[in-house]
């Protein structure tokens, strides 16, 4: 028996509901009300879990035995013929729609499919299949057309139908249909056409819930246009005690209005979301573009469903408090909504629903709320696959866990674009793809047509699709079109701005990269400009590096530049997309650094052997086609996004320390205060030794690094595991040629005689000193290891490491210290 409040014994009594979009804001708190209220009703839901339907939202029905989840969509017929034939459904509440006026503006086509064909397929299901007793065809306001602001009288339901947006006109043409399938084949239908809805679980493109989240992050509400436009807004419960009403009172073939007198507008409803938060509505209020259309006012007529015994009981302060409250407490039910936030989101940035069907349903017994769906929301398109920075993004998105494609298409090929869009709608575009010349600009030079093709032509023909489908693309440019002038000085620390007009055009890439930059301006919704200068990375293999590139040039210029530490700003690129910040950016690391002090560190830190000569940029000049472009860049704007961006010096540091300095790999030692400068040149061996070595270093247990690396300061060690009065190097193999030689010539004869073959046991210590030398006077680690291993497989076995790629006179010093030669105090 059912115990719901509405149903009486004359009213309607449905066996068994199909619910189309069951999943979604409304139909999911009707559906929740009558699992709740009429365990004798069977409940089918359907749901296609769309970007703005989650499973979450029917929680509360997933252990009822009356409830059954299917995802499907309704434009397939098969799917919903059978559906209404195996689960012998005697009614259809139909919600499943595209809902949200601001995306019929970008795809409409969407819009026609889900909301005009979906309804006629289910229509005609209905017709086929001849079992259906109720057909409740869920409708809207919007369907009347704006209402003046001045009148009192609201819509009643036999108004003429106006619609003023391509979302309310699908809306009404699926009416049509409604109605013509009751009037051609007595489908028995009840129409509803609802004011606005609000409270928990609406997806956050709406304006209450994006309000609420925007506020909550402290983050300005968008208002389109003045904020004049008002709506009436109604609680999701109260919507859903009218369906039930509806569905158990309705008279068939009739529309019902649901409806509320209340009206606020946007700017009301910003200012009362900013009460709730404490916020200064002024500070926290930002005006954007409106929508191509925007309906001033609905009001409707709500007495007919009043006559059925319905009445709105939530108060908007209710309400909205309540609601408040809900998105408060559950911040993360939509996971990563940030495209959702945008002033016009666009459906191709929104992503399908990820929902895990088996999590929530199956085996949510024994898991709790917060280990479903942490999933991000983003999918990225990513053009420049073969380049550097296209395959970093790439491999940081792996790394994150972001979904990522990158795209078949030619940039200047706008159909091969848009086919990606359409493929993999994405929600956000990567652009860094494009030429710079091989090896370096000059190819430019010779390379105009191929130049303006790929930087010029397709970089603004990707901006233009993205425009098209109002999608963010994050554009990588350069920001090597400045040079210092009277105004921005060489060392005055004055940099260029990023509304400052380029002034450098001396290599043809970078004038073409100027003349780009002016025009995306045009697109300045749609594209946010990186300017990316002298990039630098801790991968040093790759030949674009610029700390790679020149260290190999025979001269190089000594003058300070502005430049990008990609392993800090890459990261920060993708941040920024979720932020969908727009514009130009400075994107460089605040402060300069010059060539000298970048070879400096290399051959401090990298390559103790290596030198190089300065000349200047006359010089320059004759061995290079185009000039180069010098320059500080002003990187406020970006540090007042990302506070924590480092200084390009400190940049540098923080990321090759923490590539090739990795703790607790390495040696075993006795620190005090030991000399610093012996240490320090050790350190800088690791990394070569470690890329020497064949064999995977293991963990040991000690932990040695330099405290600042790459600057003085004291040698920090950590101990886990008691101290050692000697130095070792532990388990580093280096399957090469050992110069035996050499080590008696250092280390005297008899000595060296003593070492070699020998395999002593370490005073103190289970460690054992090896040093096998072969026939031939070479040395072979690979193979000596494992004949110690099978000798003496209990000991832990440390290497004495003599090497080419280790100085000699460290080489010895070392030897000497693990012999006890040599206190470790001693100076090298
Ligand atoms: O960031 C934003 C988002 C919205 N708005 C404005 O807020 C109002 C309400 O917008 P929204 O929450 O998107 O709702 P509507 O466009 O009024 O449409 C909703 O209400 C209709 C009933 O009136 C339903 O049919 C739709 O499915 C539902 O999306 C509109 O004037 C918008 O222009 C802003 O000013 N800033």
């Amino acid at each position: 028996m059912s115990t719901g409040s509405p149903a009486s014994a004359s009213s309607y009594a449905p066996r068994k509901i199909l619910i189309t979009g069951a999943a979604g804001f409304i139909a999911s708190h009707v559906t929740n009300r009558l699992i709740k209220n009429y365990p004798d009703y069977k409940i089918v839901a359907l749901d296609k879990l769309d970007y703005c339907s989650s499973l979450r939202n029917l929680i509360p029905c997933r252990s009822s035995p009356n409830f059954k989840f299917l995802k499907g969509d309704i434009t397939c017929a098969d799917l919903v013929n059978y559906l209404l034939v195996a689960e012998d459904i005697d009614t259809i509440m139909h919600f499943a729609a595209q809902s949200h006026v601001d995306n019929s503006f970008g795809n409409s086509f969407e819009f026609t499919n889900n909301n005009i064909y979906g309804t006629h397929v289910l229509l005609e299901a209905c017709k086929v299949t001849r079992k259906i007793k109720r057909f409740i065809h869920v409708s809207t306001d919007e369907v009347y057309g704006e209402t003046d602001l001045e009148t009192d009288i609201g819509n009643p339901e036999a108004s003429q139908l106006l619609p003023t947006n391509p979302y309310s006109a699908t809306k009404a043409g699926a009416e049509m249909l409604v109605m013509a399938y009751h009037r051609s084949y007595g489908l028995p239908t009840i129409t509803t056409r609802g004011n606005n809805v609000y409270g928990p679980n609406q997806f956050p493109e709406k304006l209450i819930p994006k309000f609420i989240l925007l506020a909550m992050k402290g983050e300005k509400l968008p208002i389109h246009g003045n904020g004049s436009n008002v709506r009436s807004y109604l609680y999701c419960e109260d919507v859903a005690e009218a369906f039930d009403v509806i569905l158990h009172k309705g008279v068939i073939g009739h529309v019902y209005n649901i409806g509320t007198q209340k009206e606020r507008s946007v700017l009301d409803v910003a200012a009362d979301v900013c009460k709730l938060f404490r916020l200064n509505s002024e500070e926290t209020i930002h005006y954007v573009q409106d929508r191509p259309f925007n309906d001033q006012r609905y009001f409707l007529d709500d007495q007919k469903l009043k006559k059925l015994g319905w009445q709105e009981k939530t108060t908007w302060d209710e309400g909205l408090k309540k609601t408040m409250d809900w998105y408060t407490k559950n911040p993360h039910w939509w996971g990563d909504v940030s495209s959702a936030l945008n002033p016009h989101p666009s459906i191709s940035m929104l992503t399908d629903s990820t929902d895990n069907y088996d999590t929530l349903f199956m085996k949510c017994g024994n898991r709790t709320e917060t280990q479903i769906g942490a999933d991000s929301g983003l999918k990225f398109l990513i053009y420049g696959r073969s380049g550097w920075i296209g395959g970093l993004l790439g491999k940081l998105c792996r790394d994150k866990g972001i979904v990522f494609e990158y795209g078949n298409g030619r940039l200047e090929d706008r159909n091969s674009l848009v086919n990606d869009v359409k493929r993999i709608r994405p929600t956000h575009v990567f652009n860094a793809a494009g030429v710079t010349g091989r090896p370096n600009v000059d190819w430019c030079e010779s390379h105009k047509a191929e130049t303006i093709r790929a930087n010029v032509v397709g970089t603004l023909t990707l901006a233009d699709v993205c425009k098209e489908h109002n999608l963010l693309m994050m554009n990588f440019a350069t920001g090597c079109i400045f040079e210092y002038d009277k105004e921005h000085r060489q060392g005055s620390g004055i940099g260029f701005k990023e509304e400052d007009t380029p002034n450098f055009i001396g290599s043809f890439y970078s004038k073409t990269k100027a003349m780009v930059e002016e025009l995306l301006k045009e697109y300045d919704q749609n594209v946010c400009t990186l300017r990316v200068r002298m990039p630098i990375s801790t991968d040093l293999s790759n030949p674009r590096n610029f700390i790679t590139k020149i260290s190999r040039y025979n001269k190089v210029v000594n003058i300070p530049n502005s430049m990008t530490v990609l392993d800090e700003l890459l990261p920060i690129s993708i941040e920024m997309a979720k932020r969908n910040c727009r514009g130009i950016w400075n994107f460089t690391n605040p402060g300069v650094i010059s060539h000298n002090e970048i070879l400096e560190m290399y051959r401090d830190y990298m390559d103790p052997e290596f030198k190089w000569e300065n000349f200047n940029l006359e010089e320059q000049s004759k061995v290079i086609v185009a000039p180069r472009s010098n320059n500080e860049l002003d990187a406020s704007k970006l540090k007042n996004e990302f506070p924590e961006l480092l200084s390009i010096r400190d940049s540098i540091i923080k990321f090759f320390k923490a590539k090739y300095l990795k703790r607790g790999h390495v040696a075993v030692c006795k620190v005090h205060n030991t000399d610093s400068q012996f240490w320090r040149k050790i350190l800088r061996y690791i990394p070569i030794l470690l890329n020497n070595s064949n064999r995977k270093v293991r963990d040991g247990n000690v932990s040695l690094w330099y405290d600042k690396f790459l600057s003085s300061g004291p040698l920090f060690a950590e101990f886990s595991e008691g101290e050692h009065s000697q130095i070792m190097l532990k388990d580093l193999v280096i399957d090469n040629v050992w110069d035996v030689e050499e080590l008696q010539r250092l280390l005297g004869l008899e000595k060296a005689d003593k070492v070699m073959g020998r395999v002593g046991k370490f005073r103190n210590s289970e460690d054992v000193i090896l040093w096998l030398p072969e026939k031939n006077g070479c040395f072979n680690t690979k193979s000596a290891w494992d004949v110690v291993r099978v000798r003496l497989p209990k000991f832990e076995w440390a290497k004495w490491v003599w090497h080419k790629c280790l100085p000699k006179k460290i080489a010895v010093c070392m030897w000497k210290a693990v012999f006890n030669c040599l206190s470790v105090d001693e100076k090298v």
